[in-house]
């Protein structure tokens, strides 16, 4: 009864395009008809989005974005095309909600540690230690982070600033001596880790410096991955990285105590307050885990940021311009040779923008993960305890209403005050980036001596992300060429 031929079937209908007509008929009818119907029985105040599957849900398609060179940004960016502006997911298991604008940003980070916390991950507080800021509860938090605050000051910088302004001219004339290509993703990777390990502990013998970074990296790259002890795991590698970054730190730190060697650094800052009552000092566990904490939360951002820096003012030529200028007349004023003091970078009004607009459109850390401690509300959206809500940073910067065209690199925009929570690139409120003082000073001695001292070509455009990679950056590094001017 069923086999009917292809032409008796053609045969019910008059011709081709009324089969047609039927068909896409009722596909548009199921799906009016389906969206209304999940309008009907969820409440107004459920958040749009698909959970698929128990545990597994989206998460193959947010690891297939992962894994592909628009980044994983991608995947958030379709839902939101889907769904609109608030959307839900499941993924590993665990349902996340993406929290898009300044007004959700702002009761999230007012009420971390009370209503929302970073969500417990094994594989990170294995990784970077359980005293590490990331990993402890409130109260340790706050002593911790208290604690660790001074030497990322803008006044107890100024040693900092020179000390890198230094550095980089050297690497700088290198480089131009060379004459070669080069790629900035490298070098800004290799200059930040130096920099940040002199100002830390003071180490400066290359061949330590490496072996350190190697392991950071391997710390880095076990912080999200699965936590089983196999050989040859993401996990197994980092966690033997980081038993041989601890004896190396013990081993500085007791070098220090004996008296063999006290330089000025963050390190013996915190030593100094060996004497002190335990509520005033770190034990020897927290200034570890925190050590390892300040490098891998501190390079690849920066590095990130200084390789987009350069990508977004090679193709806006005239805010290069304008940011040569600045940077020019700040080298007349001072002695030729005469190297960048903190209070230099106070003139340098337009590089800071320069700084914001690049975070803004780089967006290094996309969104920032909290789970929430109890059922609450975020602007009239029901959320539920246990459920994890991702300030969309990179939806903010990106809001038409807070950008006008948020595509155009254009650092006058900051000549404006910005809405409250509209900028949050380094986040807000108790967790606020510990570094911030830090990456901005480091940027910004990167463009003065990188526009004051050269033009550069990008030697290859390719627009494409890196793959597998949780911070946004170019696949080919940005290769460039300096051209002294
Ligand atoms: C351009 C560079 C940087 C960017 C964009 C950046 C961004 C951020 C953001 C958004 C947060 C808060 C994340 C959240 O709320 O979940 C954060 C936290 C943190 N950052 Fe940075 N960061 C940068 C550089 C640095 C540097 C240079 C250091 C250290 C020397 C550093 C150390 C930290 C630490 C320790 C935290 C955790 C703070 C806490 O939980 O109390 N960052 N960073």
């Amino acid at each position: 009864m069923f086999n009917l031929s292809k032409k008796m079937l053609l045969s019910l209908a008059p011709n081709h395009y009324d089969i047609n007509f039927v068909a896409v008929f009722s596909v548009v009818f199921i799906f009016l008809v389906s969206k209304a119907w999940r309008r009907v029985t969820s409440g107004k105040n459920d958040i749009p989005g698909r959970l698929g599957l128990p545990y597994l849900g989206e998460t193959i398609s947010f690891l297939s974005a992962t894994n592909s060179t628009k980044g994983c940004y991608d995947f958030v960016r379709l839902r939101r095309l889907w769904y609109g502006k608030w959307f839900k997911t499941r993924m590993f298991g665990k349902i996340h909600v993406f929290v898009p604008n300044p007004e959700g940003a702002r009761m999230v980070f007012a009420n971390d540690f009370v209503h929302f916390n970073k969500g417990y991950v094994k594989s990170m507080a294995d990784a970077v230690g359980r005293k590490s800021l990331l990993c402890v509860p409130h109260e340790s938090h706050k002593r911790i982070r208290g604690l660790l605050s001074d030497p990322f000051s803008m006044n107890s910088l100024s040693k900092f600033v020179k000390k890198f302004d230094k550095m980089l001219c050297e690497r700088l004339k290198n480089l131009e001596e060379g004459g070669k290509s080069f790629v900035v993703l490298e070098f800004s990777m290799k200059l930040t880790f130096d920099a940040m390990c002199n100002m830390l502990m003071s180490i400066t013998e290359e061949s330590l410096l490496r072996d350190i970074e190697r392991d950071c990296t391997s710390v880095s790259n076990a912080m999200l991955s699965i936590p089983f002890m196999i050989p040859g795991t993401r996990y197994y590698k980092g966690i033997k990285a980081r038993e041989r970054l601890m004896e190396t730190f013990r081993e500085i730190i007791s070098r220090r105590r004996s008296g063999k060697e006290s330089p000025e650094d963050f390190l013996q800052s915190m030593l100094q307050r060996d004497s002190y009552p335990s509520s005033e000092k770190l034990d020897d566990s927290e200034i570890m885990d925190n050590l390892l904490t300040l490098i891998v939360a501190g390079q690849t951002t920066t590095a990130a940021a200084m390789m987009w820096s350069v990508k977004f003012l090679d193709e806006n030529r005239e805010a290069q311009d304008k940011l040569r200028e600045e940077q020019l007349s700040i080298t007349r004023s001072k002695p030729e040779g005469a190297s960048l003091a903190l209070e230099d970078l106070n003139s340098m009004s337009y590089g800071s923008k320069v700084v914001k607009e690049t975070l803004r459109m780089s967006n290094v850390l996309l969104w920032f993960p909290r789970v929430a401690l109890n059922d609450c509300k975020i602007e009239g959206f029901e959320i539920k305890k246990g459920w994890h809500v991702n300030i969309d940073a990179t939806c903010i910067h990106y809001d038409p209403d807070l950008y006008k065209d948020p595509r155009q690199f254009d650092p006058s925009r900051f000549d404006e005050m910005q809405k409250p929570y509209s900028f949050i690139a380094f986040g807000s409120g108790p967790r606020t980036c510990l570094g911030m003082n830090m990456a901005k000073v480091t940027m910004l001695v990167f463009l003065h001596r990188l526009t004051s001292g050269y033009k550069w070509t990008v030697d290859d455009l390719d627009v494409c992300l890196e793959k597998k990679a949780h911070i946004p950056r170019l696949r080919n590094g940005c290769p460039i060429t300096l051209k002294p001017i």
